[in-house]
């Protein structure tokens, strides 16, 4: 069977990022959170725009100032005062200074600031009572960023450092990748909708809510095609449907070996070409990934044909697999361009950790700090695929290689982060 590392290897080959030029839009600085830039951005200003005071002050010259000191301090007139927004009106002349306030703009003739708790004010001169560096509390204009240059390159997730380079750079609207659609269905004649009663052997379908909102995370837009029976024709139908109108499609259910498990033959029939069945991990083991041919280019509404997963209807295998493959392939598909595969990292076990050794073994559980240091809790009941009751609050994986059958209590793993940063 194909080993975890294998599969991941071949899913992130297949998916292609969104094109920068044909899937993109332009949005409003304020809506710019979470998304991804499609087109570099520069700034014809210089940062900071003006030479300006770090300090509230006086701006002096530096060749006055030198020797100043306790003792023997410089007497210095006051010939203006320079508040924050305001365009200095006098050059500062041998033997003057200027007050001036942090952000204000320094005046022609100054080149360095005195902070105020180190002079003192005497009617309309000042007194310097130490010597400062030459230049010192003067922010130069253009020394941290000369207008031209490249501020953000294309592929950089939008967060509030980003936002405030692209404020600064006068901004207000930006072009960013549109957010990947991911067509959802979940099949199976045992599925009803949370809001239905439970007659004989029905269970509620968990897994279309729980993986529209690992989309809606991942930066995707939901497609939400509902229930779908265990029927070839209902099947084709969605599937058919999703092809043409979303970028990935996520189904779940109907991928093991079971006489109702149609989802494979389905695909092949629509041309798909199945490249991964299933795969040697606990839980997920039933898992296909699939690609469709690429239409024509005439005939084509966005850049790449989709790419399919068929996730495992057990709620926790369909959310384990998401986690594992889906997430990283999502990232890449919308345009990042860095850091889109899964993070692991080595932690404390709090619990001891078991597994069959057949397959690689994903434990679902918390990490927690504790006196600083991050451990990983295994989350307490049945580690049944079947039941996700006791999913709640699950942050990471913990991952048991092939061949490892037990973790000790307060032993190092490795996790699988699982909650996007
Ligand atoms: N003979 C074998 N049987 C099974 C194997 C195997 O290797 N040989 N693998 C098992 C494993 S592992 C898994 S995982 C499941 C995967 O099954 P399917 O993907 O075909 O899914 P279904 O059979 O449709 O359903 C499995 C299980 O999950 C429940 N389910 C399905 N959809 C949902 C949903 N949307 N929300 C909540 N729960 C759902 C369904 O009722 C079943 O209980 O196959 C094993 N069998
Ligand atoms: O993958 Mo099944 O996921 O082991 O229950
Ligand atoms: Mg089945």
């Amino acid at each position: 069977m194909l080993s975890v590392g294998d599969a991941e290897a071949i899913i992130l080959n297949l998916v292609q990022p969104l094109d920068r030029e044909q899937d993109r839009e332009i949005i409003d600085l304020w809506a710019a959170d979470n998304r991804i830039i499609a087109t570099s951005v520069s700034s014809e200003l210089d940062f900071p725009y003006w030479d300006n005071s770090a300090m509230d002050g006086y701006a002096v010259r530096y060749a006055d100032v030198q020797e100043s000191s306790e003792l023997e301090a410089t007497v210095l007139e006051v010939i203006e005062e320079i508040p924050a927004g305001y365009q200095p009106q006098l050059t500062v002349q041998p033997g003057q200074a200027a007050r001036i306030f942090t952000g204000a703009v320094m005046p022609s003739g100054a080149d360095t600031v005195v902070m105020q708790e180190r002079t003192r004010r005497e009617g309309s001169n000042v007194l310097i009572l130490t010597a400062p560096q030459a230049e010192e509390f003067v922010r130069h204009k253009g020394a941290f960023y000369q207008g031209g240059q490249q501020l953000l390159s294309v592929g950089i997730k939008l967060n509030a450092p980003e936002i405030a380079v692209l404020a600064a750079a006068q901004c207000a609207k930006l072009s960013v990748y549109r957010r990947p659609r991911v067509a959802i269905f979940s099949s199976g004649d045992e599925l009803v909708t949370p809001d239905q009663i439970l007659q004989p052997g029905q269970i509620v379908d968990s897994n279309q809510y729980a993986l529209a909102a690992l989309v809606r995370a991942a930066g995707g837009e939901p497609l939400l095609l509902g229930i779908v029976k265990d029927d070839p024709d209902a099947l084709r139908e969605a599937i058919a449907y999703a092809m043409v109108h979303a970028d990935m499609i996520l189904s779940s259910g109907g991928v093991s070996v079971g006489d109702y498990d149609y989802i494979d033959q389905i695909l092949v029939s629509l041309g798909a070409e199945i490249h991964i069945r299933s795969v040697a991990m606990s839980p997920g083991k039933p898992l296909t990934v699939a690609t469709f041919p690429t239409p024509p280019v005439t005939e084509r509404s966005r850049s790449n044909s989709p790419i399919y997963f068929g996730l495992p209807g057990n709620p926790v295998s369909a959310l384990v697999t998401f986690w594992r493959f889906v997430q990283p392939a999502m990232r890449k598909l919308s345009g990042l361009a860095r850091g889109w595969e899964p993070v692991f990292f080595r932690v404390r076990s709090h619990d001891e950790l078991k597994s069959h050794g057949q397959r690689e073994t994903y434990i679902w559980g918390s990490l927690r700090l504790i006196d600083g240091v991050y451990e990983f809790h295994k989350a307490a009941g049945s580690h049944s695929s079947g039941n996700l009751i006791n999913l709640a609050e699950t942050n990471a994986l913990a991952v048991l290689p092939v061949g490892t059958t037990m973790i000790s209590a307060q032993a190092e793993v490795q996790v699988l982060q699982i909650t996007l940063g």
